[in-house]
């Protein structure tokens, strides 16, 4: 055994060439084998080399066959990568958390250069597969402090809500769970939106969250401190609507309305009112609701008197009003009154990559409320809810997350768990996305022919589809599409003209 420090080092090279030589391959099969598995792509950006360890996730990608997967453009395989960037930028990603099919991982990006310092390639290495597993006491202690900052914000809230007599909105923009580009992209102008008076429309298919939203609109308003009121229009009948908008004046009715009876719009003043479902807005009282906006007045049910009332509006509908206005089932002077500030809600299809995240929050409350463990979802299990196609979105995906919790599935939910809720619940069975095809393998056959042709047209080429496949992810707003596509607004615009 050496004894001294100088005898330890009697081994290593001179000069300091061989020594850095020595240590970068000494730090290299430390990575290959202490890591969770290494991948390597080529300056394209194809995947020329993975590791044994990187071997075991490729079925949780889709990839029974190894030769299926190298040989492939790794954004293609490898969904939410950043190793495009390290290429584009030569800048190493040290650290960062990558959640995909496959899984949540903390991963570590590197460059690799020539001798001429030209990146010819990067190196993906896995570091902790599981992080919340393998990292459980970092990310409990995160988890820890993120409640214990969210039960302040909340007791702090009830607390200003006491004080001022008055009821509030139950959610913030916090509660909207998400940060996909399109949902970061709603937030943002939903925030904007609280600060304007102007109504605020918001569009989307049922479970979207937009009641959601609009309480958390209404929370981030100026109005905040005043009352949220909110009428589900579809549910009241026709005969009632009108009661219950403006109210009924004492004496108007015998029976239990004797006593007069005050409408939500009263309700509202100096706070928001929210109208859900205002596509099923009967014909005949849009007209009335139309002069309540404009006058900000309305005359209660058998009264002659004007009263005057100061609330924000927030509508939603899950209906086309632009169809229903040329059906001529909804006024088009009312759509127009309503539509300053419109918000589209995307559905949880369209922001796949969201969804590990709500199951995350949701398995988290339910379990609390029905006094169960949280339970892990396998990858293949994550995989196959990430693929569905969630009509009844978030709801739907919630009352999924209950059934499987309620069946008693115990610490870990697998794949095969989800298909039997997931069928149980009448949802079109998807599978998971499949390894590649032969037929998609000869396209890619074709693809190499296709490579042969001038570098600046092809560059050409994939930029307007990119730019054209993140304009229609984003329903053509550009500032969310210049996010997804990681690059300047002013850069889009200019590649646009
Ligand atoms: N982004 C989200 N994060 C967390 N929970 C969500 C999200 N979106 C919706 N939810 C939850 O899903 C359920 C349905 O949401 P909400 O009622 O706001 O949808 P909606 O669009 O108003 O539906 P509908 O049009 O049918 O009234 C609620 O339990 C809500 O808390």
């Amino acid at each position: 055994m050496p004894s001294s420090p100088s005898e330890l080092l009697t081994d290593l090279p001179k000069d300091a060439q061989s020594i850095l030589n020595l240590a970068a391959r000494s730090l290299f099969d430390v990575f290959a084998n202490a890591s969770e598995g290494m991948l390597l792509v080529d300056r394209s950006g194809r995947v020329v080399w993975i590791n044994d360890q990187y071997r075991r996730f490729l079925p949780a990608l889709g990839f029974t066959r190894e030769e299926d997967f190298v040989g492939q453009t790794v954004s293609a395989v490898v969904q939410n990568t950043l190793m495009h960037q390290v290429l584009a930028t030569g800048k190493p990603i040290l650290i960062d958390l990558l959640t995909n099919k496959a899984g949540t991982f903390v991963v570590s990006r590197y460059p690799l250069r020539d001798d001429a310092g030209r990146v010819i390639g990067a190196l993906g290495v896995v570091l902790f597969d599981q992080p919340q597993s393998n990292l459980q006491p970092l990310m409990a202690k995160f988890a820890l402090m993120q409640r214990e900052l969210d039960e302040a914000r909340d007791a702090l809230a009830v607390q200003r809500r006491s004080n001022a007599g008055l009821r509030q909105a139950k959610h913030s923009f916090a509660s909207f769970v998400g940060s996909s580009a399109v949902v970061s992209d709603l937030k943002r102008q939903a925030r904007r939106a609280a600060q304007s008076s102007s109504p605020v429309l918001l569009l989307g298919e049922t479970g979207t969250g937009k009641e959601l939203l609009a309480h958390a609109i209404h929370a981030a308003s100026p109005r905040a401190r005043g009352p949220l009121v909110s009428i589900n229009i579809a549910a009241v009948p026709e005969t009632l609507l009108e009661a219950e908008f403006f109210g009924v004046a004492p004496g108007a009715y015998t029976g239990a309305d004797r006593k007069g009876r005050v409408g939500k719009f009263k309700l509202a003043d100096g706070g928001t009112l929210f109208l859900d479902e205002i596509g099923d807005m009967p014909l005949g009282l849009q007209a009335k609701l139309l002069r309540a906006l404009q006058e900000n007045e309305f005359e209660a049910l058998g009264s002659n008197r004007l009263e005057h009332f100061d609330a924000r509006v927030i509508a939603a509908t899950s209906r086309d009003l632009v169809q229903l206005v040329r059906e001529g089932r909804f006024r088009e002077d009312l759509y127009y009154r309503l539509n300053v500030l419109p918000l589209r809600v995307p559905p949880l299809r369209d922001r796949a990559s969201d969804i590990p995240a709500v199951l995350e929050v949701m398995t988290e409350e339910l379990a609390l409320r029905n006094g169960l463990p949280h339970p892990e979802f396998t990858p293949q299990a994550l995989a196959l809810l990430c693929a569905q196609h969630w009509r009844g979105n978030v709801r739907e995906l919630r009352n999924v997350i209950e059934q499987l919790l309620l069946r008693g599935e115990g610490a870990v939910i697998d794949d095969e768990a989800a298909a039997v809720v997931l069928q149980a619940s009448g949802l079109a069975h998807i599978e998971a996305p499949h390894a590649v095809s032969a037929s998609e393998r000869a396209v890619g056959v074709a693809d190499q022919q296709a490579l042969l042709r001038p570098l600046n047209q092809q560059v050409r080429e994939l930029e307007a589809q990119a730019i054209q496949a993140a304009l229609r992810a984003t329903s053509g707003n550009k500032v969310a599409a210049a996010k997804l596509l990681d690059m300047s607004r002013a850069k889009l615009y200019q590649r646009l003209d």
